[in-house]
């Protein structure tokens, strides 16, 4: 297993194995997530993508019939010990889906709602952070002045920025994007992938996207997954120009999957 080059560690699965509703669907895997970087997560349908991803936060609970085994460490420690506050890791570890799910409340809400839910009370210290976020999440010049429109009335790919600026409004320090952009148009891609490119100084990101080329535009290392297990893991700019297995290569030239 390859190899991550200056930088530290953020999140570590090691030895992960998890099944949902008796299937086995990652089958013991161990992966390095490196600070302040871009992990793409890649792979045929099924393959486990969203799985993993989804027990960096220990989303996988959600579903009946999950177990899990191994560790996922988050700054060294294991998310998975008895004991861990899940409101607070989710708020560490924060979560976008592919298809853009704004509360249907107004703008300003959407992004105030979890601040409020931290004890953050005065408007003006509200007003400011909502506006700081929604800045970070490249959409303020856009909704400045629809602050109080309903959430449902922006565009698709305005409602997934609304949901970027939501999820890190609340300052996590990992942000999982799981296909952000695939039901957006090519626009709206473009200005999803900028802002990655943008939150990653402050942010550690892992990204789930079938698409290649984006994959390749956006991050800096990318994971090959497939039958629920990493088969190489390296920089991006490797793996698409010269991976070690024959497997990757195949993927990646789409000679399947
Ligand atoms: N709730 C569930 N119960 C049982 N099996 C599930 C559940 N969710 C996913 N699976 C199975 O787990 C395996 C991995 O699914 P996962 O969604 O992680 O793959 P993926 O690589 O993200 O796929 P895709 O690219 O199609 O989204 C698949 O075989 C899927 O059928």
């Amino acid at each position: 297993m390859a190899v991550i080059r200056n930088a530290t560690v953020k999140m570590s699965a090691q030895n992960l194995s998890v099944r949902l509703a008796g299937k086995a669907v990652l089958d013991n895997i161990s992966l390095d997530i490196p600070a302040n970087k871009v992990t793409a997560l890649i792979g045929p349908s099924g393959c486990g993508k969203s799985s993993l991803l989804r027990s960096f936060n220990r989303m996988n609970e959600l579903l009946e019939e999950a177990v899990t085994q191994g560790q996922v460490l988050l700054d060294g420690q294991d998310i998975y010990r008895p004991g861990v506050d899940l409101a607070e890791l989710r708020r560490r570890v924060g979560i976008v889906f592919q298809k853009p799910n704004p509360f249907p409340l107004s703008v300003y809400e959407n992004v105030a709602f979890g601040l409020r839910l931290q004890g953050v009370n005065r408007a003006r210290q509200l007003d400011e952070m909502v506006a700081e976020a929604l800045e970070k999440a490249a959409l303020w010049q856009e909704v400045k002045n629809r602050l109080h429109d309903n959430a449902l009335t922006l565009s698709g790919g305005q409602q997934q920025r609304l949901v970027i600026a939501r999820a890190i409004a609340i300052e996590p320090e990992v942000l999982l994007l799981d296909e952000p952009a695939s039901a957006l148009d090519p626009i709206s891609t473009l200005k999803i992938e900028e802002l990655i490119y943008e939150l990653k100084q402050h942010y550690t990101i892992v990204i789930v996207t079938h698409n290649m080329q984006q994959a390749a535009r956006v991050s800096d290392y990318t994971a090959f997954m497939n039958l629920g297990q990493v088969v190489e893991f390296d920089a991006t700019n490797k793996i698409f120009t010269d991976p070690n297995e024959p497997q990757t290569e195949d993927y990646i030239t789409g000679r399947f999957g």
